[in-house]
């Protein structure tokens, strides 16, 4: 199925309006007695109605039947996701710093959720605080199958085929480099137009993501607004069987449909999902010395209770040029109190010479130490930095969490676990010579 041209609106966070009948969104008012074409209006809230303006998120969905008719739910197996994260006297949280090779494509028919595979979490989800990193790798469109997540958002992040997000308030198209977010609550299902996808989501059991300040920045610069895009509304009218399927508590719960809840003709409002192409990204760095902090690198961030403190930052490290004088340009060695789960879309990462492939996973602790391998840093020591380095094949991220990432069972005793990840900064030469200033 070949990708078709699909129509967006620009902005983030805008107070959208759309409709795929003429006159089908209400004018004026949300609730009017009948609505147009007989439809049923409904609101989706993503935020406390009295959260303010600037943070609250809703919106107003003008759908062939209400999303309230479905038949009870029963528990299913949840395969591989897990919601409930924790150090514990059975399975103590490991300090070490952990790396995965790419999660295999699957060889037998697999669907998002049955190839949804949790690599780590924190926080609580009944609390509404934290996050979870899942990889995904899967060959099978969900078909009848809907798909709503009630604990979180779903940040998306292909690193492998074509994907096509088939939500209530329309579609999205995206495929590697660029990022899907699908607010908690909005239902649709993963279509593969090119047979087979891989990729990562972090699961935001917190505040929804947003733009960060810019501060001394000024007034443009890292993901500009207009570079978001939310699709129009598109609905289906299908009155066939079909399966919806809720994560709800941690658990999953699937209920008999009779028809398609793909079916929102008009809606309006900013509780939307939205996809941006990372190579969109305006990268800010240093042009004097010194390699700054990775806060330049900020797309999207959940703001936690305390000022300044994300629940979780997104952030990204896109091909750029580096061009600091007598500075050790890579990444430095580090300890910080974030904790950071990191994926590779494309190319090679600056810090590490190998051994962190597209499709792989690293995972870097609170306070455990990090940072370049013994072979980059050798390499960078002796570059010549009166030019500059032009990085162009590059596109990794980082899910960096306020809260310690607990692997999960499956993670640390997946094939895909890299056991001799802590040798690469074995090699380090003691280079110290006190006659040597
Ligand atoms: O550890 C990493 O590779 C990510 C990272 C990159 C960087 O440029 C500075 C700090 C940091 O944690
Ligand atoms: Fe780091």
């Amino acid at each position: 199925m070949p990708m078709t041209e699909l129509a967006y609106q620009s902005g983030f966070g805008n107070s959208f309006a759309t409709e795929s009948l003429p006159g089908a969104l209400p004018v004026g008012r949300n609730s009017p007695q009948r609505c147009p074409y007989g439809l049923y209006a409904e609101q989706l809230s993503g935020t406390a109605f009295t959260a303010p303006r600037a943070d609250n998120r809703r919106s107003w969905l003008y759908r062939i039947r209400p999303s309230a008719m479905h038949a009870p739910f029963q528990r299913i197996d949840a395969g591989r996701i897990v919601s409930r994260f924790g150090s514990t006297e059975a399975m103590p949280t490991t300090p070490n710093q952990l790396r995965w090779s790419p999660l295999p494509l699957p060889t037998e028919p697999t669907d998002l959720l049955q190839g949804m595979v949790t690599m780590a979490g924190n926080g609580d989800v009944h609390a509404q605080t934290g996050a979870a990193a899942h990889l995904y790798a899967a060959n099978r469109s969900m078909a009848r199958r809907v798909f709503y997540n009630a604990d979180g958002e779903m940040l998306f992040v292909p690193q492998h085929g074509a994907h096509r997000f088939v939500t209530e308030l329309g579609i999205i198209e995206a495929g590697p480099q660029e990022i899907v977010v699908i607010p908690r609550g909005v239902r649709f299902r993963l279509e593969l137009p090119e047979g087979q996808v891989r990729g990562y989501i972090c699961e935001n059991f917190g505040a929804s993501f947003r733009l960060p300040d810019l501060g001394p920045i000024g007034s443009n610069g890292l993901a500009n607004p207009r570079d978001f895009l939310t699709p129009v509304a598109a609905y289906e009218d299908i009155d066939a069987p079909h399966e919806l399927v809720a994560k709800f508590q941690g658990h999953l719960w699937s209920a008999e449909m009779t028809h398609s809840p793909i079916d929102v003709v008009a809606w309006h409002g900013n509780h939307a999902p939205y996809k941006y192409d990372l190579r969109r990204f305006n990268t800010i760095g240093s042009i004097s010395f010194d390699h700054p902090d990775p806060s330049i690198f900020l797309v999207l961030h959940s703001a936690s209770d305390t000022p300044g403190v994300s629940g979780i930052d997104f952030v990204i490290f896109p091909p750029r040029i580096l061009a600091a004088q007598d500075t050790f340009r890579p990444p430095w060695f580090h300890r910080n109190v974030a904790s950071e789960f990191m994926g590779l879309v494309h190319g090679a990462y600056d810090a590490k010479a190998e051994g962190f492939s597209p499709g792989g996973a690293s995972l870097h602790n609170s306070m455990s130490g990090h940072g370049p391998d013994a072979g980059t840093f050798e390499k960078a020591s002796h570059a010549d930095t009166t030019k500059v380095d032009v990085i162009k094949d590059t596109m990794a991220f980082m899910f960096e969490t306020r809260l310690v990432w607990h692997p999960t069972a499956y993670a640390l005793g997946s094939a895909e676990l890299q056991d001799d990840y802590y040798r690469c900064w074995q090699g380090l030469q003691k280079h110290f010579d006190p006659g040597k200033p």
